[in-house]
């Protein structure tokens, strides 16, 4: 195990979520508890990327992003990482090919919010990352109804659960995934960067 990874046992349910959280807000916390309840995971790491491949404006560095998404959270099964920077990975694919060769035996659960599941099909090797990792999708105010319609929706049809199958999305062998309505909430990082101008 390399130094500063956290520390998981074979067998745990852990959920990932990928994110720029520039700045992170309660939309990710509230997803963050939702995704627990909902597919029974016993962590949820909170992966602080470097920057996504798709957006053009870089983020604040990871070090700033990381301690100020700690400060929103009280929930000791949250683990907020740098994983992405530590492991040198930033496409999702390699993020998890790592993680899952690094925790043999280590249930993932990728999580996104349903905006992410509408562009989803334009990731690098998406196909990939669905084939290895259950994806826990979770509905963002406005994207649900495009996210149900994307193209990665469509070609993975089949591989959808429904809701009363949510609890066992971690022990699925992929591709399995769901699409979650839970009570939304409208944060975002970019309003919340509007808001308090510049860095
Ligand atoms: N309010 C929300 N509801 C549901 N999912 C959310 C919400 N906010 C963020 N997410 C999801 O959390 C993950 C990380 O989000 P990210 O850090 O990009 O925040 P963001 O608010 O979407 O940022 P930005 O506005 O800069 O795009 C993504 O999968 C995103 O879909
Ligand atoms: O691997 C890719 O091609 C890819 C493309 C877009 C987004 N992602 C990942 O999706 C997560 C959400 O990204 P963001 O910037 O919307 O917070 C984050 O972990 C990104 O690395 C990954």
């Amino acid at each position: 195990m390399r130094a500063g990874l956290p520390v998981a046992r074979p067998g745990m349910r852990i959920g990932l979520l990928g994110g720029s959280f520039d700045p992170a807000h309660q939309g990710h916390v509230n997803i963050t508890e939702a995704a627990m309840r909902v597919f029974h995971l016993d962590r949820v790491w909170w992966l602080v990327s470097p920057g996504n491949p798709l957006k053009e404006h870089g983020p604040a560095p990871v070090a700033e992003r990381v301690a100020h998404a700690r400060r929103m959270l009280t929930d000791p099964r949250v683990v907020v990482t740098g994983i992405e920077q530590d492991l040198g990975t930033r496409m999702t694919a390699d993020t998890v090919a790592a993680l899952k060769r690094i925790y043999p035996g280590v249930r993932f659960v990728w999580l996104m919010g349903s905006d992410n599941l509408v562009q989803f099909h334009r990731w690098d090797r998406w196909q990939d990352i669905a084939a290895m990792v259950p994806i826990g999708v979770l509905a963002r105010p406005g994207s649900r109804t495009a996210a149900r319609r994307s193209p990665a929706a469509q070609v993975m049809a089949r591989a959808r659960l429904s809701l009363a199958q949510a609890e066992t999305l971690a022990l699925r062998a992929p591709p399995a995934w769901v699409l979650v309505n839970l009570r939304m909430s409208r944060q975002s990082s970019t309003v919340l960067r509007h808001a308090t101008g510049p860095r």
